[in-house]
């Protein structure tokens, strides 16, 4: 097989999980590149008739969606979904996953638990023997930030976190909304020996709306690379 670029990969992982959506489905629509991959094939396929009901896990793949004219849902209307297809910013081979690097972690987590399955597309190099090279997004709330940065420091201890507030890009450095209205922490643990106890401890934080540990969450995880596709978990 010839070399993959990273984009190449993305949209092969993309395609792959299109292959477990059919007439019917409801389905959730993650954010980042290689999600919109997934809602650029979902979009063709709806134009050749596809039925599915979609709610997107962002502003920016509702926009993309509607674009396409792909049928969209809120959670209020359609509280179970069947199937989410979802990016991620690191995955460990126990399919435990960092999410929010394109800021949409929150709604992101609720759609995924909301669905019977969620299957994640990544590139190979999201692959990691242990989390936390990439810095963990934290959604917290704008009220007593400081105390809050503390406070995840506190509940960290032992990780060296440093926690930094996400700014917008571009020229004026004010801090990035979620679409939930919320800052976001990028914090920098180093190596995540033990999730579950980072997540417990994250959500013991009153400031801390949601973090990008995804545990338990995803069922199974395709990853494209220059080796072809491989598949983490089970697909049925
Ligand atoms: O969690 C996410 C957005 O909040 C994305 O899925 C994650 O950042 C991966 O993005 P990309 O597909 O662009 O590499």
């Amino acid at each position: 097989m010839p070399a993959l670029n990273p984009d190449d990969a993305k949209r092969l992982a993309a395609a792959t999980a299109l292959d477990l959506v059919s007439s019917g489905m409801r389905l959730g629509l993650g954010t980042g590149s290689t999600a919109a991959h997934f809602v650029s094939l979902l979009g063709e396929r709806v134009a050749a008739g596809l039925d599915v009901l979609c709610v997107p896990t962002s502003e920016r793949t509702r926009i993309q969606a509607e674009e396409l004219s792909i049928p969209l849902s809120t959670l209020d209307e359609t509280p179970e979904l069947d199937l989410t297809v979802d990016g991620a910013d690191e995955f460990d081979a126990n399919l435990r996953l960092i999410k929010g690097g394109g800021g949409a972690l929150l709604r992101e987590k609720i759609v995924a638990t909301a669905s019977r399955r969620m299957v994640v597309i990544t590139d190979s190099s999201k692959f990691v023997e242990t989390l936390g090279k990439f810095p963990l997004p934290v959604e917290v709330n704008l009220f007593g930030i400081e105390a809050t940065r503390r406070m995840i420091a506190r509940a960290a201890a032992g990780c060296g976190c440093s926690g930094e507030i996400r700014l917008r890009q571009g020229a004026d450095a004010e801090p990035y909304l979620t679409d939930n209205g919320h800052y976001l922490f990028d914090c920098r643990f180093g190596s995540i020996i033990d999730p579950n106890g980072l997540a417990l401890a994250l959500r013991a934080v009153p400031g801390v709306v949601e973090h990008g540990l995804f545990i338990g969450i995803a069922a199974a995880v395709i990853s494209a690379g220059p080796s072809g596709v491989d598949v983490f978990g089970r697909l049925d």
